[in-house]
């Protein structure tokens, strides 16, 4: 497989205005090269074995991160996103099988020693999970996490200095009255203020690069914007490059600037954030634009849906693995797995039929069919309210919900309800 390199300025993304790097600890590793881009993940492979046989989680990724650049990884479940990016923080469990490459700055990690791969996490590159409390230790007052962040890296920084550096780091991601809440525990936090103390901890050392694995997913919707403008800050602060990992395209429109869509544990696409929104060539990218509802719409479009599920990953059959769900599939898609075609401009897709995709310029219902949205309305020709009116019939109004009119949509129409918890959508 080809290595398809990210673009970037090479310019880092912001100043530094946390404190100072001490870039001999972080690049110690045999390889260092300051002229190195960021990250290099090349022909990345990991499998585990298990009683139903070896499971192909990762086959074959690869990509370059280069200063000041994001990069948004995209995938259903069990793609292997948030396996690329363990292996790239050497976090996998020892049962894994590895193979390929992951570079920092020219430095192999792979194979590292885990007291030397201490030396890179957290400084040179920093991860965000899904969940907040998976990262925060629910004993310990946040204060305290980030000071041990701050010095276990820098073995010299004073306990005061650790502390105010602490409150500082906790106002940079929006925690109001920070001097006091740096002795709350995590506890007594909300989920999306948990997620900004993981995000302070992340760009306390001021990485190099962040992995941020969901990091909006476990958030209520109306808080995952707050949190993605907190990465933005992280990102302005530290001027780190970012790898963001989601399901959802809609979460990395606004944030990144190239995206890798991975299926069944492979890149499929691979192009700007431009190409792959309005001109992408995989069925699959395709597909997956087609069932989010857009902003820029008209308001007419329907959804449409990807029918089936992923492969297993053991012993998968030859050809494309998105075949059996390919409204272009044809004999020749049964061959052989299509490797990463170039289709311009550091564009590439896996699939032999590119051409039939590119004509529908990201109108995936020229391809799919569209069916998602009339079955969520019992009459086509009437409006919404009257089959809430209908239910209401039936069950009677709720007493929360009593005076209250559901919006005006007609058939074909994707509306959305959002709030926080306890607001009745
Ligand atoms: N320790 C393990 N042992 C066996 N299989 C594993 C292990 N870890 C991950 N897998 C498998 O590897 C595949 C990829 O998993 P991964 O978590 O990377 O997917 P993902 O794209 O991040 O999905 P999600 O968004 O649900 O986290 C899945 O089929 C998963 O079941």
């Amino acid at each position: 497989m080809t290595t398809q390199e990210t673009s970037g300025s090479g310019t880092p993304a912001g100043a530094t205005s946390i404190g100072t790097l001490a870039p001999e600890r972080a690049h110690s590793l045999p390889g260092f090269d300051p002229t190195a881009p960021l990250l290099e993940v090349d022909d990345l492979q990991v499998s585990f074995p298990t009683q139903d046989g070896l499971v192909h989680a990762v086959r074959g990724v690869s990509y370059t991160l280069r200063s000041g650049e994001v990069l948004g990884i995209v995938g259903e479940s069990g793609s292997g996103k948030s396996v690329t990016s363990l292996a790239v923080m050497g976090l996998l469990p020892g049962s894994a099988q590895i193979a390929g490459s992951v570079r920092y700055r020219g430095q192999e990690l792979l194979g590292v020693s885990d007291p030397n791969m201490s030396r890179v996490r957290g400084k040179g590159v920093s991860m965000i999970f899904q969940d907040p409390m998976t990262s925060l230790d629910p004993v310990y007052r946040v204060g305290r996490q980030i000071e041990e962040t701050l010095r276990v890296h820098d073995k010299r920084l004073s306990r005061r200095a650790a502390e105010a550096r602490s409150v500082e780091l906790l106002e940079l991601v929006g925690i109001p009255n920070a001097a006091n809440r740096v002795r709350s525990y995590p506890h007594e936090f909300s989920g999306g203020m948990r997620q900004r103390v993981v995000i302070a901890i992340a760009m306390a050392n001021q990485p190099d690069v962040i992995i941020a694995d969901e990091p909006t997913t476990a958030l209520d919707v109306t808080v995952q914007a707050q949190i993605l403008e907190v990465l933005d800050t992280a990102l302005e602060e530290t001027g780190a490059a970012m790898v963001l990992i989601t399901h959802d395209l809609g979460v990395v429109a606004g944030v990144a600037d190239r995206v890798l869509v991975m299926y069944a544990g492979k890149p499929v696409e691979i192009g700007s954030v431009e190409d792959i929104y309005y001109e992408p060539r995989m069925p699959y990218t395709l597909g997956l634009l087609g069932s989010l509802p857009r902003l820029d719409s008209t308001g007419r479009e329907r959804l449409t849906p990807i029918i089936g599920s992923p492969p297993s990953l053991v012993n998968m059959p030859p050809g494309c693995p998105f075949a059996p769900r390919c409204p272009l599939h044809i004999a020749e898609c049964d061959a052989a797995e299509p490797p990463l075609f170039d289709v311009g401009r550091g564009h590439s897709a896996a699939c032999i039929r590119t051409e039939i995709v590119e004509k529908a310029h990201g109108d995936a219902t020229e391809v799919f069919d569209d069916t998602s949205a009339d079955t969520l309305l019992v009459d086509e020709s009437r409006p919404l309210e009257e089959d809430v009116a209908a239910v209401d019939r039936d069950r009677g109004p709720s007493p929360e919900v009593e005076g209250e009119t559901a919006p005006d949509h007609a058939a074909g129409e994707t509306g959305s309800i959002i709030g926080p918890k306890g607001s009745n959508q």
